[in-house]
């Protein structure tokens, strides 16, 4: 910067002190001298203000050797106190000797930035330390009388002109006036702080002076940012507050603009420059930190929500349910467990041993498993005895025993045993309440815990039908299939809450599943524009099954942008608040399809209702959607290909062919049951008996009746509306291709103001679909409005004569 001026200007004084070099020899010698010489100044000022009176008389003569004087520096003390302090500037003089030092300093100790001094800051140290002390002798000069030392001939004659020309009062004015200029250009302080600023000064003035120096080290603008650190730090070791730290140093380095501003910026980085220097690695740590916040922040939101509001309760909304109490549930059994009839088992064992015996099978060993309906004899033959060999004599073991409902199981899976189920003579009932009060169920860590019945040890057999995923379930009439469907239906609304599953019901028979339309509003779901929720009518378990599609469709939607795998993983995020409702997220209530007559329904809708029946079967596990389907008649173009490939699990009560038992159960053993809710069951693997659990319509209608008396939602679970193919959508219908009913239809439609396709259906005898195109010929015609979700279309026509006149105006037009 310096040599830059030097040849773009002609050199001025300052410059050529700026650019003066000495070797470093020199500055030593310089330095010390000045150090030298400003101690002298200084001791022989301190010792004038002392001994001043006495030595004053020894002045004259001076230079005689002979004259002693008081001051420490004898002659020449006496001398120098004379001249700078009484002569000069009284004790502001005292400035001389700080300034000499600290030039003296600088010279001395260059190049090892000692007290942060420069060549610079000497220069404006000099400069605004003669002026400050000049002002100020010319203001201890109002203190003359008190004593001529304060401030100096110089100061007191300066006053004495000011005071001359302007008076006191203009002079004090005058001074205050450069004061505050000083203040102002050099600190730009405001008023109220140059006047706090000077009265400070006026008290401690020569710890002000010092101060001076000190801080003005601190602005050279040159000095990079570790020096300004280091200045922070020098000051500090002052015993001032921290806020007279940051003030002091601008206090003193008035007047040069570009110091200033280099003295601002050093104030206001400098209190953050070091922690900033020291902490810049951990800052980056705490950066990466709060990155991983960020990312929680979700998280972190939900947590809070969760904090705040618990987790979300999908069963809030009817808080207050009840859940149907066991007592409504018979107990058929009166507590009584399975009773043991020693002699019936005695029996049977002699007649198996006998009958083995009879086809040469020698038994080792024989233990009897009471079941409530069956025994299971398990057999341990002798050696060398062949498997098969028991297996094939399974009918003629049955007749020797002559009983119904032997099952021969060769080998017991796991086992390596025979085993022998012989029927009991007096089957004991499983009521359902024993199996819904087994800890087996309560206890259950099920999505959709079922209890089926008992196994031949007579332990309650639980099953989660959410696992299976969709249950088959075969059985000749009257065999128990009707109890066995309201065997899960009862489990379910053992264990869920309304909210959390919902059933579609399908009863071609109309008369098995009635019951629960009392609790329609609580558990069951429909389409939106049908009346009721038990779906008799086969025509339309079509739209509900295609309506289930879009259902299973709209939630693996939501599911992937939820990020979830299946419904449970979903609905634990949805409670735990994570998903926002405001993205169209609500909590996904299991859904479960029960249709009571398949083969009924594969007959009139055939391969309308197997695509979205296999699709459902295919996919809607993951989504909550679960399939119960039953039928009478097991056979292959009832249960085709595609839909025991998608039924893994199956149940079948007795069935009167064994090639039924096959098409459903894969394998023999149904055809041989006893009836009366005697089952197998099988998962895919091996079959399973089960005595299914017994609940009687009475029962069943009471559990419905406890809950439908309860607060129930406004309506039952909506399903996604389905347009089917034929639905008539299209509103181009001409005249001559409406419906033979197309006039008794408006006529019934206006009578009743009510645009509803089911009101046709009942009054004129129609099927849903010919009813529902009807009502869209009625649309055209401008009869009924749209189509308005579950409510009924708007009539509108008012009454039978506009309907005359619409029909002949159309006929006219
Ligand atoms: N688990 C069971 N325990 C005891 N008895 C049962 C059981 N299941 C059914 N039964 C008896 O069998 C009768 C017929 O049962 P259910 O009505 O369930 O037969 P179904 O197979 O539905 O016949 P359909 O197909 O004709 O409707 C019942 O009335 C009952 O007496």
């Amino acid at each position: 910067m310096a040599r830059k001026k030097k040849t773009s200007t002609p050199p001025s004084l300052i410059s050529k002190i700026k650019n003066f070099s000495l070797t470093r020899r020199q500055e030593v010698i310089l330095g010390s001298g000045l150090m030298a010489l400003g101690a002298i100044f200084f001791f022989s000022f301190l010792s004038f203000l002392f001994t001043w009176r006495e030595d004053q008389s020894e002045l004259v003569d001076l230079g005689n050797r002979a004259v002693v004087t008081k001051n420490w520096l004898n002659q020449l003390g006496a001398w120098l106190g004379d001249i700078f302090v009484y002569k000069g500037f009284g004790i502001a003089a005292f400035s001389i000797a700080v300034l000499t030092i600290l030039t003296g300093v600088y010279l001395f100790a260059a190049g090892k930035n000692f007290l942060s001094l420069s060549r610079k800051r000497i220069l404006q140290l000099w400069f605004w330390g003669l002026l400050l002390m000049i002002w100020l002798s010319v203001v201890l000069g109002y203190f003359h009388n008190y004593s001529a030392l304060l401030g100096g001939t110089v100061g007191f004659e300066i006053n004495d002109l000011l005071q001359d020309y302007v008076g006191l009062i203009g002079s004090i004015l005058i001074l205050t006036f450069f004061a505050i200029v000083y203040l102002t250009l050099r600190l730009k302080l405001t008023p109220e702080k140059i006047a706090a600023r000077f009265a400070k000064a006026k008290q401690t003035v020569e710890n002000s002076i010092e101060d001076v120096s000190s801080h003005i080290e601190s602005t050279d603008e040159e000095k990079d940012w570790e020096e300004s650190v280091t200045h922070t730090a020098t000051t500090t070791s002052e015993p001032t507050t921290e806020n007279e730290i940051k003030k002091q140093p601008t206090t003193m380095k008035s007047g040069d603009m570009e110091i200033n501003i280099a003295q601002e910026e050093e104030e206001e980085l400098s209190p953050e420059l070091e922690p900033t220097l020291k902490t810049t690695e951990k800052e980056v740590d705490l950066e990466v930190g709060e990155v991983i916040d960020e990312e929680q922040l979700i998280d972190n939101k939900a947590s809070k929500l969760v904090e705040d509001f618990g987790e979300f309760d999908p069963t809030l909304e009817l808080g207050n349910y009840q859940f149907p109490p066991i007592d409504l549930l018979k107990d058929y059994s009166q507590g009584k467990t399975i009773t043991i009839n020693e002699e019936e088992l005695a029996a049977n064992k002699d007649r198996i041993v006998e009958t083995l015996k009879n086809y040469k099978i020698g038994i080792a060993k024989i233990t009897a498993n009471i079941g409530p309906t069956v025994t299971l004899y398990e057999i341990v033959p002798e050696a060398g005895i062949r498997i098969s060999k028991i297996k094939n004599l399974e009918d003629d073991i049955a007749l020797s025993l002559s009983a119904l409902g032997i099952r021969i199981i060769a080998p017991i899976p796991g086992r390596g045993t025979i085993g022998i189920e012989v029927p009991n003579q007096k089957p004991s009932i499983v009521s359902m309440r024993s199996v819904i009060s087994s800890p087996k169920f309560q206890k259950a860590e099920m999505q959709l815990p079922i209890a089926l019945g008992k196994n031949i040890s007579n332990e309650t057999f639980v099953v989660d039908l959410a696992k299976m995923p969709h249950l088959l379930m075969a059985g000749a009439t009257g065999q128990g299939k009707s109890v066995g469907l309201n065997c899960i239906l009862t489990s379910l609304l053992y264990s869920k809450h309304p909210a959390e599953v919902k059933f579609v019901l399908v009863d071609p028979k109309k008369v098995e599943l009635t019951l629960f339309n009392k609790i329609e509003r609580h558990y069951l779901a429909k389409l939106p524009d049908s009346e009721d929720a038990i779906i008799t009518d086969n025509s339309k378990v079509i739209n509900t099954l295609n309506s289930l599609c879009i259902e299973m469709d709209q939630r693996y939607d939501i599911l992937k942008d939820a990020m979830c795998r299946n419904i449970k993983e979903y609905n634990a995020k949805f409670k735990s608040r994570k998903l926002n409702p405001a993205n169209g997220h609500k909590f996904l209530p299991y859904i479960v399809l029960v249709v009571d007559e398949f083969a009924d329904l594969i007959m009139t809708a055939g391969k309308e209702v197997e695509t979205p029946i296999a699709r459902l079967a295919q996919l809607a596990r993951a989504v909550g959607i679960h399939l119960i389907i039953a039928t009478q008649r097991p056979s292959v173009n009832v249960i085709t290909g595609m839909i025991k490939a998608n039924f893994p699990a199956r149940i079948s009560f007795r069935v009167m062919q064994k090639v039924d038992s096959r098409t459903i159960l894969d394998s023999g053993g149904a055809d041989q049951l006893i009836g009366r809710g005697d089952m197998l069951y099988t998962a895919g693997n091996e079959l399973i008996r089960i005595q299914c659990a017994f609940v009687d319509t009475p029962e069943v209608e009471k559990i419905t009746d406890f809950i439908g008396s309860q607060k129930a939602y406004p309506d039952a679970h909506l399903l996604p509306e389905y347009v089917g193919e034929d639905g008539g959508t299209s509103l181009d219908i001409s005249i001559e291709e409406r419906d033979s009913k197309f006039r008794d239809a408006a006529e019934v439609i206006i009578t009743a103001q009510q645009g509803s396709a089911s009101l046709l259906q009942r009054k004129l005898k129609l099927g849903y679909n010919r009813a529902g195109r009807i009502i869209d010929q009625l649309e055209a015609a401008g009869i009924v409005g749209p189509f308005e979700g579950s409510k009924a279309r708007q009539v509108l026509v008012p009454d039978l004569n506009s309907l005359e006149q619409l029909l002949n105006e159309e006929k006219n037009s």
